[in-house]
């Protein structure tokens, strides 16, 4: 416990607990800028023939990331103004002293600038990880997690209900920022226990209204986004939404972020599926093109600040939704702020600021964790890198203040 109280009175004196920087030695922050960003430069360098234009701006990148200062955009880039605004006081400063959050997405920008994928020429919209992604799909686990879906078809409904959450959920481990590019690190194993489980609270959620709008804002392609479609499928059918709205990214970032193009491709390799997957890549298909399933995207998933600044029409859309669902590490460090927050802190005290009811799916992959109960904390503490390593999750909720009491029903889908 005398970590959450000296932290606890740091929170008191200074108000916030610190932004998460790339400053500490050692700490997780550093090591994805030390050694992951490099790393997977290498890794995109090698994936494509780039020409000697390319290959130099990744090679100057790489340089710039581990020794020298963040340079702004170049004069061509349609949004160098734009991220000169987003953050003056960093450019000309090391790399590691800008905050964690800002500084993995620039990071995401810069690697697209340096392989020509916003400006006019030929390599102008490709995607520079889609190797990576389609790998992935094509690999011996999906096949395998696509044919286990067969064995859900004879259970009851709560428990089919259950088998689809926890497999999005867990889904959230496969992305391919944490485990490299070619998806060669393997996390330990899952604890399937979770550290918080506000699952009874969402299905109740869900139960209120069938007439409701579920938004999804999504994390990863591939072995996450495929659960993800899985479970959609399973709101849609049961009667858990009327409507749901999936927001991706509106370009490629964070390695495995889904794009519209993802969707497809994930959309494709389930409906040629034998068995129920094909069946549930048809319906999503058929879904889609009615409107009950609808992809958006929006340009802040990619904006280096915590969902407390979303743009107003962000805002206006999340709050049509009956419930927003949240996949994912970023989109939780986001949502609650990517501090180095006391563990116990009300998970439900740093969303009220989120338009209507919200519900976080993430597996443990970085610093940030909140509204954890003492006891829970306690177990956790003698373990090994839980925070990071991706072998624990949760299901966190914060349901609409003022909206109605969230008695869990009887489930029956
Ligand atoms: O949002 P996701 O896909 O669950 O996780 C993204 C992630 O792997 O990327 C960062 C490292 O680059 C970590 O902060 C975080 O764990």
């Amino acid at each position: 416990m005398g970590e959450t109280r000296a932290t606890s009175q740091a929170v008191r004196d200074s108000g916030l607990p610190p932004v998460i920087t790339c400053r500490e030695p050692g700490s997780f922050a550093r090591g994805v800028m030390a050694e992951r960003h490099p790393a997977l430069i290498k890794q995109v360098r090698e994936a494509f023939p780039y020409g000697p234009r390319q290959l130099r701006a990744l090679d100057a990148l790489l340089h710039e990331v581990v020794h020298g200062v963040v340079e702004p955009l170049g004069f061509g880039s349609p949004d160098r103004e734009l991220w000169l605004a987003r953050g003056r006081e960093h450019f000309g400063r090391p790399w590691f002293d800008a905050p964690f959050l800002w500084a993995e997405s620039y990071f995401y920008r810069r690697l697209l600038e340096a392989v020509g994928y916003v400006d006019e020429g030929p390599w102008q919209g490709v995607d520079p990880f889609a190797p990576f992604k389609r790998a992935e799909l094509r690999g011996g686990t999906v096949e395998e997690e696509l044919r286990a879906l067969d064995d859900l078809v004879g259970l009851p409904a709560a428990e089919r209900a259950t088998a689809l959450l926890r497999a999005s959920l867990w889904g959230n481990r496969a992305d391919l920022g944490f485990r490299g590019p070619a998806g060669e690190t393997v996390p330990g194993e899952a604890d399937p226990g979770l550290v918080a489980d506000d699952s009874e609270s969402l299905w109740a959620l869900l139960a209120q209204d069938p007439a409701v709008t579920v938004a999804v804002i999504a994390d990863n392609t591939g072995r996450e986004l495929i659960p993800d479609l899985v479970l959609i499928d399973h709101l849609l059918e049961h009667g858990h939404a009327d409507r749901v709205v999936l927001h991706v990214k509106p370009g490629p970032y964070y390695v495995s972020d889904a794009t519209t193009a993802d969707v497809v491709d994930c959309l494709r390799r389930l409906g040629r599926a034998p068995g129920e997957a094909g069946r549930i890549g048809g319906r999503v298909w058929q879904a889609m093109s009615t409107g009950r399933l609808d992809v958006r995207t929006h340009a802040f998933f990619c904006a280096p600040y915590p969902y407390e600044r979303m743009p107003e029409d962000l805002r206006a859309e999340l709050g049509t939704a009956g419930l927003t669902i949240l996949k994912g590490d970023l989109n939780y460090r986001r949502l609650v702020g990517d501090r180095l927050w006391p563990a116990t802190t009300p998970f439900a005290d740093l969303t009220a600021y989120f338009p209507g009811s919200v519900a976080a799916l993430r597996t443990l992959k970085s610093d940030v964790v909140v509204g954890l109960d003492p006891q829970t904390l306690e177990g956790l503490r003698s373990g090994r890198a839980w925070r990071t390593s991706g072998t624990h999750a949760l299901i966190q909720v914060r349901a609409q203040p003022g909206g109605p009491a969230l008695s869990a029903p009887p489930r029956t889908g």
